[in-house]
């Protein structure tokens, strides 16, 4: 998808929010768009979605299938979590048996089967905006458009929403996210389109912008103790690793004796953990129990 020459204002004597704009994002490639409040990163991924027209230039090639998640999720909807679900699965062309199963599947994942029957102005803040990433994703989208995800969710959300688009990209998808928070270090493959003064910048990830995966990548599991994740999460990308995910280490079966023989991927007398695939470098790291992460 390409936005070509677009020019955006608010109103015919208003002020232009993005003058000239030329980006583009293809299959399997993410972008991050940062900038200072009320610069403009809603109006740009607004284009991008389609639910605002360039008031000059074109935006090409947009992707059949659109999930938008926008800043502030619309909860003011007199459905229950799960009918308004169902709806919007048959919306996005879902019939039959797949659209229980859909949601069924998206209700579980996200955390949301205790309020199946709850009406969604009852619903918090940040469990309207996993309804809101239900319905996103209840089609595989060609693009999926993130303002602000991370916003509202908990800890254990925020963990699954890198997942979640990696998911994306995997398909084939585009993934655009704006953050205004730094959480973009959760997205290590992601180019960076930075607006301000009405243009957006880009600066595109080291490779090509395809997140590492399928043939030609390995992912390693390592293990460091709990200590020392937060130091080895930054050597790793220093070192310009893809820091994929970071994990609690899983405590060995009960009744299990350390074996002399046994595999070095045990975990440690001293209390090292198993380290594996890893995200974020973020500080909750250091509460954690132990550390598992992968890098590729
Ligand atoms: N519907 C609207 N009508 C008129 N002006 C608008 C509208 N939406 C946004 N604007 C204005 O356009 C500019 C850019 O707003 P936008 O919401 O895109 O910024 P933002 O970078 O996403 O901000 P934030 O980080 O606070 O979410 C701001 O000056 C805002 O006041």
């Amino acid at each position: 998808m390409r936005l070509d020459q677009v020019w955006l204002r608010y109103g015919a004597r208003a002020p232009w929010v993005l003058r000239a704009v030329e980006v583009e994002i293809g299959p399997g490639q993410s972008a991050v768009v940062l900038g200072r409040n009320g610069v403009g990163k809603s109006t740009l991924l607004q284009l991008a979605v389609g639910v605002l027209s360039p008031t000059r230039g074109v935006v090409r090639d947009r992707p059949r299938t659109v999930g938008w998640v926008p800043e502030r999720f619309p909860a003011d909807q007199p459905y229950t979590v799960e009918q308004y679900l169902t709806g919007m699965a048959r919306v996005r062309g879902l019939s039959g048996a797949a659209v229980a199963r859909t949601v069924g599947s998206w209700v579980e994942r996200l955390g949301l089967a205790a309020y199946r029957d709850v009406r969604m102005p009852a619903l918090s803040k940040g469990t309207a905006q996993k309804v809101g990433l239900a319905q996103a994703l209840l089609r595989p989208p060609g693009l999926l458009v993130l303002d602000e995800p991370w916003e509202g969710l908990d800890a254990a959300t925020r963990e699954v929403v890198p997942e979640l688009i990696g998911e994306v990209l995997d398909d084939g998808g585009a993934v655009l996210v704006s953050d205004h928070r730094g959480e973009t270090v959760r997205l290590p493959y992601a180019a960076q389109w930075t607006v301000a003064d009405g243009t957006v910048s880009v600066v595109r990830p080291a490779a090509d912008g395809t997140r590492a995966s399928g043939s030609g990548t390995t992912v390693v599991e390592i293990s460091v103790p709990t200590a020392r994740a937060l130091e080895t999460v930054a050597a790793l990308r220093a070192a310009g690793h893809q820091i994929l995910r970071v994990r609690p280490a899983e405590p060995p079966p009960t009744g299990h004796v350390d074996h002399p023989a046994d595999p070095p991927d045990r975990v440690p007398d001293d209390g090292a953990a198993p380290v594996g695939p890893v995200d974020g470098g973020d500080d909750r790291l250091a509460d954690r129990a132990g550390a598992t992460g992968e890098a590729s």
